[in-house]
């Protein structure tokens, strides 16, 4: 027995709901939490995604509803990903680049009718390429970095004129994140963020969100060559080192729940705002456990959220954010 038994019993703070509350080290609420959406050309079109159960494409009109049951559940942010027609889609994705594309639509849509709730755009080529790689690939199926960041420049200011508040380069290429900062503080556009992808690794479980984006069946190979190896911690130190050094306001660290210790040591060493990806095969994970009666569905969904806050995280994408937010009282 122990010396300091009796008087230590940690139980003691445990034992009723009230106190339990009172001792709590970590809250999370539904401002912490930023909400993925799948745009789809159309008009009052829904379109489930099968891998990702529960979760659509909508339409601007759908996407425009999405933001105001937000703004409602008082999410403060929403992340947009198109899927873009087939035959938009080029090896050089310059889609990307066109004021009139749908995600560049649907900002300014959302923007009009829902000031107040942020957005999120993603700076990669991946949704409008017919190979489906982030940047432009050489004749051995290499991607370019240099030549795909100019790109990524171009995409980041095409978002950022149709109204877009945080920039996020997910697509690895090093350097980007100082040329983007550069051609928004050229345009005036000073007060746009930019929330950097710094460790994102080659993942398992980003499966259901290329089948939402449409470019899982194009995909020729992986992404190994520019995403992190999952084997690495120090590098991503260096990533998040290297992104801050060049104007990043906030980094994130993707997929979330794998990589916990990776937000823990970049707080550690950093003391910046710091974001966690749950992914989208992290989403299907859950469901998948609550389906098959392994979980409790919302008790999961709040364990694993919280667990973000837990590491230190500002905040987390997650697919799940508008069901958190009602579990939360949003
Ligand atoms: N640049 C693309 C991008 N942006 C966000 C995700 C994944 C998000 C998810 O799985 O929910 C991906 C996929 C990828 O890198 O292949
Ligand atoms: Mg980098």
């Amino acid at each position: 027995m122990s010396a300091a038994y009796p008087a230590l019993r940690l139980r003691r703070t445990r034992a009723h709901a009230w106190s339990r509350r009172l001792h709590a080290e970590t809250v999370l609420t539904p401002a912490d939490l930023i909400w993925p959406l799948f745009i789809v050309e159309g008009e009052g079109v829904e379109e489930p995604i099968a891998s990702l159960p529960g979760v659509s494409r909508w339409s601007i009109d759908g996407i425009v509803a999405r933001a105001k049951e937000a703004r409602e559940l008082g999410i403060p942010c929403v992340a947009l990903f198109p899927n873009t027609p087939r035959e938009l889609r080029t090896d050089d994705g310059r889609e990307a680049l066109n004021p009139g594309n749908l995600i560049c639509r649907a900002i300014r849509a959302l923007k009009d009718a829902v000031p107040d709730v942020g957005v999120l755009t993603d700076v990669a080529l991946d949704p409008y390429t017919t190979h489906g790689h982030d940047g432009l690939v050489d004749a051995q199926g290499y991607v370019l970095n240099d030549a795909t960041a100019e790109v990524l420049v171009g995409q980041a200011l095409t978002q950022a004129e149709a109204g877009a508040d945080i920039i996020a380069p997910s697509d690895m290429m090093d350097g980007r994140v100082g040329l983007i900062r550069d051609a928004l503080e050229g345009a005036g556009r000073h007060n746009v963020q930019i929330m950097a992808y710094a460790a994102k690794y080659a993942s398992g479980f980003y499966g259901p969100f290329r089948d939402a984006v449409g470019s899982r069946g194009l995909l020729k190979g992986d992404k190994r060559t520019y995403q992190m190896d999952p084997a690495n911690a120090e590098e991503a130190l260096r990533e998040v080192a290297a992104d801050l050094a060049e104007g990043a306001d906030s980094v994130m660290v993707k997929p979330g729940l794998p990589y916990l210790d990776i937000i823990l040591r970049v707080k550690s060493e950093f003391q910046v705002p710091v974001f966690a990806y749950q992914v989208s095969g992290e989403y299907a994970m859950i469901e998948a456990a609550a389906a098959a009666g392994a979980g409790d569905r919302d008790q999961l969904v709040l364990e694993t959220l919280l667990a973000f806050k837990r590491a230190g995280c500002s905040g987390v994408l997650t697919y799940h954010a508008a069901h958190a937010a009602r579990l939360l009282g949003g």
